[in-house]
């Protein structure tokens, strides 16, 4: 089995309305987070961000502990609020100061940082704009992208524009169980429009100004048949092009599959793609979020893939109920670049939710987490050595913090947070982690 490159990215991941707290500190804006948290019933147990693992004020102490876990890279996400509090107009110096120290910090410590422009937390200035509905929403994040680029450039050498603009269209606009929460296919499909173009535009934006590299973070998920029927079948092959070709094709190749207007059928917004067309903005990346497969049966009423995801009774679970399957990760690496070509890629989440005991004695006992990341290094390992240009892997998460409308109910951290007391103590997985980090991934 080939070794990992020298030059080989260890890292860890988090977004900032999932770590920071202090939304509003400083002059910084409402995020369609900090709003939709406070709506009854979104959030288990009525969780916000209010807090989180406050690390905006406790940065410093975090990235001690990156560098105790020997990462030499982190990925984080710029609250756009912060930045700019209205989302397209004045800047927030003292917001924009924040992620200035930040990065200023990581870099004092050898580690490399990784910026996503947008992690789901839009200005609700924005939203009261219409959001991403709106085609001037494209416009605003170019010009928020260009403050960011023109701030840290100097200093940040790998950028991600979007992270998982599926789940911010899908969640956010058709299922509604995210943020700002509404539900209808023709929102969704133009709400993904409008983050594409988004995506366009920082990249267009980025040739201009940027000196490094800037890509895009997609969640993407193998579909497998649950049976060999053909109606099985049929159901994975949409919901493969639902859930990864929708936007793989038009950032990658610069159209839509042809089959994307067919299943949302009336819903797709045949004139906003005419007016606006697609515009492929080479990357120079890409990020790819995995987690699991999804296992796939027909089901004429599913929307708008008609396929719904069904679980084998042996599987593996995570806390989440997503099935552990490592191979996913290495097929899906390999399947990307038959079907794009040759395009460096990094890991950009990787990890697991575990019902993890409580600390005793400054230990927590994640065994099943370390195992979850060595298998899917394994397989990741094996894509590098079939030919896959992979120069990185960040696991998700750095902290345990808020999963969403999961709120503080799913863990994912290396390191177990108390958000009583905001005491940090190091899973034995973080153990597992820095010790592999100090092999360079040798002896998995
Ligand atoms: O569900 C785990 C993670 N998945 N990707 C996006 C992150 O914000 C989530 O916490």
């Amino acid at each position: 089995m080939i070794g990992f490159p020298t030059s080989f990215l260890w890292g860890a991941a988090t977004s900032a309305y999932q770590i920071e707290g202090s939304p509003l500190a400083d002059g910084a804006g409402a995020s369609i987070w900090h709003r939709f948290s406070r709506e009854p019933g979104r959030v288990v147990g009525g969780a916000t961000g209010d807090s989180a693992c406050d690390h905006y004020r406790r940065y410093r102490e975090d990235i001690a502990l990156m560098a105790w876990l020997g990462i030499n890279a982190y990925r984080f996400s710029v609250a756009w609020a912060r930045v700019v509090p209205d989302g397209n107009g004045t800047l927030n110096p003292k917001g924009l100061g924040f992620y200035d120290r930040l990065v200023d910090a990581l870099l004092a410590q050898g580690i490399e940082p990784m910026l996503t422009l947008y992690h789901w937390d839009l200005p609700a200035a924005l939203e009261d704009r219409g959001g991403w509905l709106n085609p001037d929403s494209a416009k605003w994040f170019g010009d928020y992208a260009q403050v960011l680029f023109q701030a840290l450039d100097d200093r940040v050498r790998l950028w991600l524009t979007l992270n998982e603009p599926w789940v911010s269209a899908v969640l956010g606009y058709l299922t509604g169980t995210h943020a700002p929460g509404r539900r209808g296919l023709r929102e969704a499909a133009l709400a993904a429009h409008h983050l594409l173009l988004a995506h366009a535009e920082a990249v267009t934006a980025y040739r201009a100004v940027g000196r490094h590299r800037i890509g895009i973070a997609l969640n993407l998920e193998p579909q497998y048949a649950a049976s060999a029927q053909a109606e099985d079948v049929e159901a994975a092959a949409r919901r493969h092009i639902y859930v990864n070709r929708w936007f793989l094709d038009p950032i990658l190749l610069g159209r839509y599959p042809a089959e994307i207007p067919q299943l949302f059928g009336a819903d797709w917004p045949r004139r906003a793609l005419q007016r606006a067309g697609l515009i492929r903005a080479p990357i120079d990346f890409l990020g790819v979020n995995y987690y699991s497969r999804a296992l796939v049966v027909d089901d004429p009423s599913g929307r708008p893939a008609r396929g719904r995801l069904v679980k084998r009774r042996d599987a593996q679970l995570t806390a989440m109920g997503w099935e552990i399957f490592p191979q996913g990760l290495t097929e899906m690496l390999l399947w990307i670049r038959r079907e794009y070509g040759e395009l460096p890629v990094y890991i950009t989440e990787n990890g697991a939710a575990c019902n993890d005991p409580l600390p005793e004695r400054g230990r927590v006992l994640d065994p099943g987490r370390a195992r979850f990341l060595g298998r899917h290094l394994i397989a990741a390992q094996e894509a590098l050595g079939r030919g896959v240009d992979l120069r990185g892997y960040f696991a998700w998460s750095l902290l345990d913090n808020f999963e969403w409308a999961y709120g503080y109910s799913k863990r994912f951290g290396l390191i177990h947070v108390d958000f009583a007391t905001q005491r940090r103590t190091p899973k034995m997985s973080a153990r597992f982690y820095r010790n592999l980090i100090c092999r360079g991934g040798a002896n998995l």
